[in-house]
Formats: C-alpha cells, sequence, structure tokens
C-alpha cells in the first residue's frame, strides 16, 4: 500500500466528536501516521511535570499537511473523524480553483482580504479550508513552557511541514512585527482561528482563510466543522461580486470601546464603517447595542414577575434593536432566551415558537455539528416537561 496512506481503525471515524479520547483509537502512537514520529518534551527538555504537550505532523493530509501542538488524546480527537480524505464529501475538500468564486487581493490600509469574484446567496458556503497548524492555547498563553522551548517546539512544528506549505505560513507573517524572534506566535495571534478540541481552546492557521479581514459589520461568519476538520466561510447576506468578504473578529454587538479592547491583539487601527462613523452615530449604536444587554437581564426578573405584556414587550423591542443594528446571527441566543422567559410565565406556545426558531437558527449558522446540540436538546426538555405539567392542571 501507499506510504502516504493513513492506517486507521474504523472506529476511530465514530469517535465522539466531544469525547476526549477514543480508547480504542490507535492514533496517539501511530508512527505510521504521523510522521515524524510525535516528540513530547521530558524533564530534561527543562518541561516539569503534567501532561505535556506533543508535536504532531502529518504531512500528506489534504494536500497541504497539517502540525499540531497539545495533549496526545486531543491530537486524536481533532484527527480521528477526518483522517480519510475519502470520506469527505467533495464539497470539503479543497476546492478546484476553476469553481471557486474568490481572490485574495491587496486593499486599501490592510494588507490582502478575501475578494468575491462572483455573487454568493445569503448562507452560501464562500470557501473551505483546511487547518495547517493547530495550537493548544495555553501552551501558547501558559507558563508551563520557557519562551525558548516555546519558540524551539513551535520551529519544530512548523519546519516539519511540506516546504511548499511553510512557505505559505512564512508568508503570513507581518513584516514588522515587535519580535521577529516570535514571529510564529505573532501569525498564531493575528491569524488564528478559535477552535475547540473536546472542550480544550486551540488556535488553528488555515492558509488561504487566515487572509480574511475583519469588519463590525460584516457580510460572512466562519464555523469549525470538527468531522470534517474543516472550517468554512459563509455569507451572512448576499454578496455581490467584487465586494470584500469579511467577519468580524471581536464578538457581534459588541459597543466602540469593546470592541477596540478585543481587537488590540490583532495590532490594527479598526477603520470599518462603524468605528470611523462620526461620534454621534456610533453613540447611538452603543446606546442600542447597551440595551439589548441590558434587556437580556431585564427578561428575566419581567419574566419572574409573571408579567405577559411586559415580556412581549421587551421581546419586540430587542427584535427591533437587533434590526437596526444589523445583528441578526445574535438572534440565536435571543430566542433561546425568549423560550426560557414564555416557559416561566407559562406561555407555552410562544416558547414553542421560540425553540423552533432558535433550532432552525443554529442549524443555520452552526450547521448539523453547532456547539449548543446538547443546550438546544435541553430547553425543548424544559418545555415538554412544562407541557405536561401544563396537561396535568
Ligand atoms: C487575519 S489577518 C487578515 C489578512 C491580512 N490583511 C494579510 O494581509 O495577511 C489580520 C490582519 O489584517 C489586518 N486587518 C484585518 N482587518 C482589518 C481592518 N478592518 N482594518 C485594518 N487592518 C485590518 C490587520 O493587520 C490584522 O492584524
Amino acid at each position: 500500500s501507499s506510504p502516504h496512506k493513513p492506517h486507521y481503525h474504523t472506529t476511530c471515524l465514530t469517535t465522539p466528536l466531544h469525547s476526549p479520547s477514543n480508547p480504542t483509537c490507535p492514533l496517539e502512537s501511530d508512527g505510521s501516521f504521523w510522521s515524524p514520529t510525535p516528540w513530547c518534551p521530558t524533564p530534561s527538555d527543562g518541561f516539569e511535570s503534567g501532561p505535556p504537550d506533543c508535536i504532531f505532523t502529518t504531512p500528506h493530509i489534504r494536500n497541504q499537511g497539517l502540525s499540531v501542538i497539545t495533549f496526545p488524546p486531543l491530537a486524536a480527537a481533532l484527527i480521528s473523524p477526518a483522517l480519510d480524505d475519502s470520506l469527505v464529501p467533495p464539497s470539503f475538500r479543497r476546492f478546484n480553483s476553476s469553481s471557486e468564486k474568490w481572490k485574495i487581493a491587496a486593499l486599501p490600509n490592510r494588507g490582502l482580504g478575501l475578494v468575491a469574484t462572483g455573487s454568493f446567496k445569503q448562507h452560501e458556503s464562500i470557501m473551505v479550508g483546511f487547518p495547517v497548524l493547530i495550537v493548544r492555547l495555553e501552551f501558547i498563553n501558559g507558563d508551563r513552557y520557557s519562551t525558548k522551548n516555546k519558540r524551539k517546539m513551535l520551529d519544530v512544528a512548523v519546519g516539519n511541514l511540506p516546504p511548499e506549505t511553510r512557505k505559505q505560513v512564512e508568508s503570513l507573517a507581518r513584516s514588522n512585527p515587535s519580535n521577529k524572534k516570535d514571529w510564529i506566535v505573532d501569525v498564531l495571534r493575528t491569524n488564528g482561528f478559535g477552535i475547540e478540541i473536546a472542550g480544550e481552546g486551540h488556535l488553528a492557521l488555515f492558509l488561504e482563510g487566515s487572509r480574511v479581514n475583519h469588519n463590525c459589520r460584516p457580510n460572512a461568519f466562519w464555523r469549525w466543522v470538527p468531522s470534517k476538520m474543516a472550517m468554512e466561510v459563509v455569507a451572512l447576506r448576499g454578496i455581490g461580486k467584487g465586494e470584500e468578504v469579511a467577519h468580524s473578529y471581536a464578538p457581534l454587538g459588541y459597543t466602540y470601546e469593546q470592541r477596540k479592547a478585543v481587537l488590540e491583539p490583532w495590532g490594527f487601527q479598526c477603520q470599518c464603517a462603524l468605528c470611523s462613523a462620526s461620534l454621534r452615530e456610533r453613540e447611538i449604536a452603543d446606546g442600542r447595542r447597551d440595551r439589548i444587554l441590558e434587556i437580556y437581564e431585564t427578561l428575566s426578573k419581567a419574566a419572574e414577575l409573571g408579567s405577559v405584556e411586559r415580556v412581549d414587550q421587551l421581546v419586540q423591542e430587542t427584535m427591533l434593536l437587533i434590526e437596526k443594528e444589523e445583528l441578526q446571527p445574535q438572534l440565536v441566543e435571543y430566542y433561546a432566551h425568549f423560550a426560557r422567559a414564555y416557559i416561566e410565565i407559562n406561555e407555552l406556545k410562544k416558547a414553542r415558537e421560540y425553540i423552533q426558531r432558535a433550532d432552525k437558527m443554529w442549524l443555520l449558522y452552526g450547521g448539523e455539528e453547532h456547539e449548543n446540540v446538547a443546550g438546544m436538546a435541553e430547553l425543548w426538555k424544559l418545555l415538554e416537561e412544562a407541557e405536561m405539567d401544563a396537561d396535568d392542571d
């Protein structure tokens, strides 16, 4: 058989997404898959106690290779559902360049970015990308490793990648990082996407996906699809040919100051339309955003007081503010919140309607593997219990 063909047990392919590890999964020690053999620091490398983060590389996956620095069971949980390229549906393999409707182009004041070369409908998939480097967040941010050791391990992880991939990773480096020696940490901090593997935070680097710039009123969002080991950029609204595709690096709904604070690590002055609007316009937007949050908190109080009219009013006000601020993706959380309030005041028909809407939106935005499958199941259970109680009365 081909030396590049991964060896795997089919049981690994059914590893539940968020189970920390599958004891039948052989990947942790499977040298025929990881190449070179995974490397783990020991006390002689200055590493003290606890489970070490190891370096895993698979040089051929998805035609570009992947290096991972994390705990061994997490490396197995990351890769096992997505091991076999042939099991990945065509839409999740590398797009054939003739079918791509985007290009990477130079843009004023923000380096390179993604530009639509065709139009996209709302919720259409724009780009699918696979990670080339994934690093456990606490490996970078924590102090279990010295700066020197972190640098050494990151250099090895990148050095293990095929030359073409390595070159592309290097091209993501800024020309003026504050510390040139830590270029790869800088690349990860300014280009990495936060993903979770079995509940643990990691930074994932994508070659093309990392070129998507920030906009506070984005026309796109991205999601991590664990079973395909892929990130997908999806249109939030219709996008026309020639438009820049941008997502928000900051959580949607933040005020100007909050955005400024979270965007700080990227080291750029946000000049999106919302941030460079007049002070008056910014204050209006911030006022609405603050009010949305205030209602979120007030809603359960109104429900506690049992006032249906008040809950109705607050729900309507939130919907209006969300529309004005173009924060529709946030509705997914608000629908669930409205439903909880309506359950509390026994308005079960309304509660059911909002749970249905939340369910639909989670699927729309998060896909089948969205991060709140358990949360939604719990909400449905809550409703069904309330409905049974009501029937008993
Ligand atoms: C993930 S990269 C995006 C691709 C980047 N423009 C490039 O040329 O590789 C993030 C960096 O892009 C720049 N950037 C992204 N969005 C921006 C914006 N709205 N305004 C100015 N610079 C931006 C910043 O330098 C930021 O650190």
